[in-house]
């Protein structure tokens, strides 16, 4: 499918409300996050060497809050176990439409089931690997333990959660300096003041970011034995969480 240039936001108030994944954002979406978070394009091929990595055979592997499925892609990729079945969820139709497309073009022996629920509903089971590549912010910050335990609950010893986040600063300066490097970042890949704005109103209360400090926490108390941030540009991060039931997770030596 050909890429469509995001100008959702272009005009003034042409979009009021909330931001929603929707038809107009489906279509546009691989500009959009690629133009949007920086490292995007970094982050999506390394799901995949992290997947190869932890993926063990006759397991699941979730992708949830799939979009278009890059993500879900570059897991299936890197599996490397044919005997592996990716689950990827997404609760927009336009998404999870558009994303049936992206995995029929693909050519691979891992299977790929796509489901067009609430991540929150979602059975999470037989799991080696579990990405939330910038979904969990869009999660209302009360339901994110219970759903990180679930996913927890849900991991075979050894697998990994994958957790990519747009992040909040507990020092306010660091705050200011990240988002306006965030904005520099936008305003570089073609965005205008006045679109940068307008999508900033829209994620208010929709995208929730929450500091490294917090994201770290809840994913020990959710039963992860160890967090090791392995990507960080600006107010984005990515973490790798181990779900090492018997508590031995010896460091790999290099
Ligand atoms: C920023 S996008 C994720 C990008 C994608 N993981 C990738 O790597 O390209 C967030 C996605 O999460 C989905 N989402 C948000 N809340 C959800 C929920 N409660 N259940 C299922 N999907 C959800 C949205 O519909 C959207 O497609
Ligand atoms: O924070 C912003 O300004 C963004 O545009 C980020 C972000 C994201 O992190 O998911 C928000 C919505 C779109 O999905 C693409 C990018």
């Amino acid at each position: 499918m050909p890429t469509e240039r995001d100008r959702i936001f272009t005009q003034a108030g042409t979009r009021p409300g909330s931001f929603q994944f929707d038809d107009a954002v489906a279509r546009v979406f691989p500009d959009m996050i690629r133009r949007s978070v920086p490292g995007y394009t970094t982050i999506i091929p390394m799901i995949g060497v992290i997947t190869s990595r932890f993926a063990q055979p006759d397991t699941n592997l979730y992708d949830l809050g799939c979009s278009l499925g890059a993500s879900t892609l570059a897991m299936r990729h890197g599996a490397q176990h044919a005997s592996c079945r990716v689950i990827a969820v997404d609760n927009s139709s336009a998404m999870i439409e558009r994303c049936q497309h992206h995995i029929a073009l693909d050519d691979n022996a891992v299977q790929v089931q796509l489901r067009c629920e609430d991540l929150l509903d979602s059975t999470i089971e037989n799991a080696s690997v579990v990405t939330l590549n910038f979904t969990l912010q869009f999660v209302p910050p009360d339901q994110r333990s219970s759903l990180l335990r679930r996913i927890h609950e849900g991991m075979v010893d050894g697998g990994a959660l994958i957790l990519s986040e747009k992040i909040s600063f507990e020092d306010d300066d660091e705050q200011s300096w990240q988002s306006l490097l965030h904005h520099d970042f936008k305003r570089a890949n073609g965005y205008s003041d006045l679109e940068i704005s307008q999508k900033r109103s829209a994620l208010e209360q929709v995208l929730v970011p929450e500091t490294l400090t917090a994201h770290r926490q809840r994913l020990l108390d959710a039963g992860f034995t160890r967090v090791v941030l392995w990507y960080q540009c600006f107010n984005f991060v990515s973490l790798v969480a181990l779900a090492n039931r018997q508590k031995n997770d010896p460091a790999p030596s290099a």
